[in-house]
Parts: C-alpha cells; structure tokens; sequence
C-alpha cells in the first residue's frame, strides 16, 4: 500500500474535476487527480458533444425535407446511415483527443488511476493500492443514466444515450422514454434521420420547462412532428425470441396495453449522481434525502468540512457550464482551505437543442410562483405570427418574460422558437446584468429579426408592470405535469 500525501485530492478528471485541479495548481497547491474510468469527460465522449455531432446531420437532413416550401427541389432524400455514424464518431473522437491531448501535459505523478472511496474525513483509499490524504478533497465523480434494472433484464437493445454513439448505422426503429432533454434531443434527431421513433412518456413534461403556456405551445409544437406518448407508462420491456430486438409494452392514457417491436428502447429517463460508492458515511459529512451531500451552492463546501463538490456529482444542475463553474470554485476553496470564498454563480441558462430549441433562464416559472408570488407579471410572444420567423418558415412557439413589480426588473422567460439559444444568451446577460424591462426596451433592435419578437414580449410584460399588481393569489396554472 502506497501513501501519497497532497494539498488538494480531486475525485473525477470530467470537466468539474479537471476545472478544479487547475485552480488547485494555480494556486501554488499540489494536487492530486483520481480516475478510474477513461479520460475524455463525459461531454466530449457521450455528452455535449456527440450529441450535439448527430443533431447537425439531422438539421441537415430537415434542410433537405423542409426545402420545396420554398420552392427548392433538391431530390430524393438519401441518409447514409454509416456515414452519419461514422462523422460522428469522428467527430467525437477529434474533441475527445484534444482533451487527451492537454491530459498528457499534466504531470504523471499527478495523476491516480483507480476508484476512490473515503476512508475518513480527509483520506482515501484508491482501489486498494494507494491511500491518499489530503487537506483538502474534491469530490467531482459526474453523473450516470438511470435505467432500471428490470428494462437491463431484457439485455443490450436495451441502452442509454452512452452507446448510441458507438452505433456504426442508424437503426430502422428506436423507442424513446423520457421526454426530458435527452429523449428529446436524440429522439427528434433520429426520427429526422429517417429512424422510425416513438418517445414514451408518463407524464407531460417537455424538456426543462415549468411554465404551462409555453409547455402546453411545446407539446402540440413537438407533437407536429414526433410521435409522443404522453402520459404512457412503460408495462414492461423484453428481448424478441429472436434476439435482435425489444418488445415494449406500455399503457396509453386510455388504459388501452400496446406491444411494439423495436430495435433498441433508449432509456432517457435522467442522470444519477455518483456518489453511492464512496462510502460517504466515513467523510463525515451530512446528506440529503437523496445522499447527495450538503453543500453551499456559493463555495461548493459540504457544510465546515474540507470536502467540496463539483459538477454532474452535486445533483443541482448537470450542464457543463455549470461543472466547469462549480469545479473552479469548488478547486479554489479547497486550495485556500480554510479560507473559503464565494464564487460567481451565474445566472441559470438551459437549452435543449431541439428544434425548435427550448430554453429557460433566470428564475423559471415555477420558481417565481413560490418566490414571487403575486409578484411578477408575465409578457408573450407567438413566434406564429413573428416576421422573420415566419420569412424562414420557422414561425412556431412562444416566449414567456417575466418581470417584477416595483422594480421593474427583468426576472428570467421560458421559450421554445427558432433559434432560442441565442435569445436565451441575450436574455440571460440581461438578466445577470439586472436590467429593467424598461431598460431592455431601450436597447437596439434591428430589423427583420428574430429578437423583433423579443421586444413584443418584453412590451407587453412593461405594460403589465405599469399597472397595479394584482392581489396575491396561488398560481392556478403553475402545476405542469410529472
Ligand atoms: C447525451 C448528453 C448530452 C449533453 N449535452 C449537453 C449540452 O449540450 N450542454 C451542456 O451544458 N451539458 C450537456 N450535457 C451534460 C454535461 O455533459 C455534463 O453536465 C458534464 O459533462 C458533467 O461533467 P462532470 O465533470 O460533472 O462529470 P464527468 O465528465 O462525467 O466526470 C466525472 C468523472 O469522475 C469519474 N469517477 C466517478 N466516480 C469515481 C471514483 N469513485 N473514483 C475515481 N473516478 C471517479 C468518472 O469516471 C468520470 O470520468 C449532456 C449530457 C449528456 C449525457
Ligand atoms: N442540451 C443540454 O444542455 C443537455 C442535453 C442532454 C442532457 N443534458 C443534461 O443531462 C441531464 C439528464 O437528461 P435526461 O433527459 O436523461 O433527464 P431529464 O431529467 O431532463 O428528463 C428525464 C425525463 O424522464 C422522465 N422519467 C423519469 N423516470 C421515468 C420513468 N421511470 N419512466 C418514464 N419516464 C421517466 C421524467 O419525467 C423526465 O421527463 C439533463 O438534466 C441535462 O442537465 C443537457
């Protein structure tokens, strides 16, 4: 058994922990960083990325189909579906090797191989082989998808996002359940590819969204294209006799029981933190109902201790953005421990890159129903009717503004239209920047744009601001589905 003695031990060389190890570094600390999986991060090899690689083929595969609305007769659609897979595995493997790459360039006695648990507080024991105490610890272990064990019975056609994109073709037939961010992404991409998709889901949420009036415009915007089960619970899934495929049965919101062959169900069903099997109950540290541990979203400390989280690990929100934020905070208070500071939080950003695109950011509905209760005014815009949406023929969905009374000031929206991630920045900035309605009414808006609708929806929220609150009620539409 080997000793390593170090200022900072950081669990996890994902973005969170690679972002943390550098701050430790910076700061003059010797760090240790602890892997027992491949380095890569989980957004170059299975996340962000990838991801991101198969939506473009399937953007450029709508372009095609969605051409002769304007007049444009490209041809037959063809999709090679080896080629699609094989760019994206390229791809892939291109962003993965740039990480690798800077990976190389830390210092080899730096870096652990193996699984870590805590043996205590301050110490861990790295698969049996080297125990490592530090001053300080970053527990930065990412997150996996959930999919549960009675739908593995049914053996490899049943998966998760992680294999998709170690496909070498597109399959005829996929299953989706879940129509969260990843359900959406992958199945709306892989039915534009020509895979015959149906998305399952138990409730009627879409995506990340919490307001009703944007989900209500989401779901029958979605339900255009997709086939969406909504409120379809999943009965059982089990291998063909066969082998060479699953058979789903589920029950629709009729009651009715369906049996349907698939290639592969892709089980979208949300990511659980890493944390079970670092035996928490020696870092003495308290839990939550969830057995995440405590922690103040500022400073990333869990409670007085000398441990910090980062990223995927602390269940709050699993976006890279987020993991390299929290990493870097996490990495420099567990450098100045005990010193610690809080760091930038930014102000929240979502976007699922469905199309339409989907975002949410600052304080979302359902957050200002229980915050601002009979506080904040809400303004709207249809894209239906928007000019230069309608010009591209991307005239669908809806923004929600809100804003506070009194001050004025700009709260955060929820919105699915076309190309929402650019907006969502807009709004965002404005929104961290604390501007007024009023103030983001004075801004430059040119002409014909997208951010035209924008300012419809923000004049009507400034309306509604200049008027008396209303008297302080319950949100009667504040309750989305499961
Ligand atoms: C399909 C998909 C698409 C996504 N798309 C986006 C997107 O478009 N935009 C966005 O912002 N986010 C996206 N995300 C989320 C984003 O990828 C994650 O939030 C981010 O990668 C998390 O980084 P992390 O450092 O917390 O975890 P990871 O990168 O997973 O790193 C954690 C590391 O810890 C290691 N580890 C775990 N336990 C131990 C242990 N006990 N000992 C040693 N090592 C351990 C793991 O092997 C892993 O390497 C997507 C995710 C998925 C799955
Ligand atoms: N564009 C992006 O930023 C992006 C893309 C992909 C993933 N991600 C991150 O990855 C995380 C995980 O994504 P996800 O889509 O797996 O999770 P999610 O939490 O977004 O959605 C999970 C969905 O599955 C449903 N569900 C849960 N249990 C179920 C069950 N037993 N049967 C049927 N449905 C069930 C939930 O109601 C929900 O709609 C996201 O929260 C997001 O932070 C981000």
């Amino acid at each position: 058994m080997k000793t390593i003695t170090c200022d900072v031990a950081v669990i996890g060389a994902g973005t969170a922990g690679l972002s943390a190890y550098r701050q430790a570094r910076a700061a003059g600390k010797h760090a240790v960083l602890i892997e027992d999986g491949p380095y890569g991060t989980t957004c170059a090899r299975v996340g962000c990325m990838p991801s991101k690689l198969l939506i473009a083929a399937a953007e450029a595969a709508h372009a095609v189909a969605a051409a002769p609305a304007f007049g444009v007769h490209p041809g037959p659609l063809r999709i090679d579906g080896a080629a699609v897979m094989a760019r994206v595995r390229r791809e892939r493997d291109r962003f993965v090797g740039f990480v690798l790459e800077n990976m190389a360039q830390l210092p080899a006695a730096d870096l652990l191989r193996g699984r870590a648990r805590f043996s205590g507080p301050r110490t861990l024991l790295v698969d049996g082989h080297t125990t490592v105490e530090a001053n300080a610890i970053v527990l930065a272990t990412g997150s996996r998808p959930i999919v549960p064990a009675a739908w593995r019975a049914a053996g490899a056609r049943v998966l998760s996002s992680d294999a998709v994109f170690e496909w070498t073709d597109l399959p005829a037939a996929v299953a989706v359940v879940g129509s969260g961010v990843i359900g959406l992404e992958l199945g709306q991409a892989l039915h534009r590819l020509g895979v015959r998709v149906a998305l399952y889901a138990r409730g009627d949420s879409v995506a990340q969204l919490g307001d009703p009036l944007v989900l209500a415009a989401a779901r029958a915007v979605l339900a255009e294209e997709l086939d969406l089960r909504f409120h379809t619970q999943v009965a059982a899934i089990e291998a063909t006799a066969e082998g060479d495929g699953v058979l789903l049965r589920s029950q629709g919101p009729d009651g009715a029981a369906r049996s349907e062959r698939y290639d592969y169900v892709l089980a979208a069903i949300g990511r659980a933190p890493n944390i079970e099997d670092l035996n928490l109950a020696a870092a003495g540290i308290a839990l939550d109902g969830d057995g995440v541990p405590v922690y103040d979203r500022h400073t990333m400390q869990c409670g007085n201790s000398a441990i910090f989280i980062a990223g995927d690990a602390s269940d709050e929100l699993p976006l890279l953005g987020e993991a390299a934020d929290q990493g870097k905070i996490a990495g420099r208070n567990a450098a100045a421990f005990p010193a610690v500071a809080p760091g930038l939080r930014r102000t929240p950003l979502t976007i699922a890159f469905s199309e339409p695109q989907i975002v949410t950011l600052g304080a979302g509905y359902e957050a200002l129903c229980r915050s601002h209760e009979g506080r904040f005014a809400a303004g709207k815009v249809d894209f239906g009717d928007q000019g230069r949406s309608r010009v591209m023929l991307q005239n669908k969905g809806l923004l929600r503004v809100y804003g506070e009374y009194g001050s004025g000031r700009f709260l955060g929206a929820e919105l699915i239209g076309p190309r929402a991630e650019h907006l969502g920045h807009l709004l965002a900035w404005a929104c961290q920047a604390g501007l007024t309605v009023r103030a983001m009414l004075d801004m430059p808006f040119y002409h014909p744009v997208i951010e035209e609708g924008v300012r419809t929806a923000l004049r009507e929220l400034a309306e509604h601001l200049a008027t008396t609150p209303p008297p302080a009620q319950p949100c009667p539409d504040c309750t989305p589905g499961t």
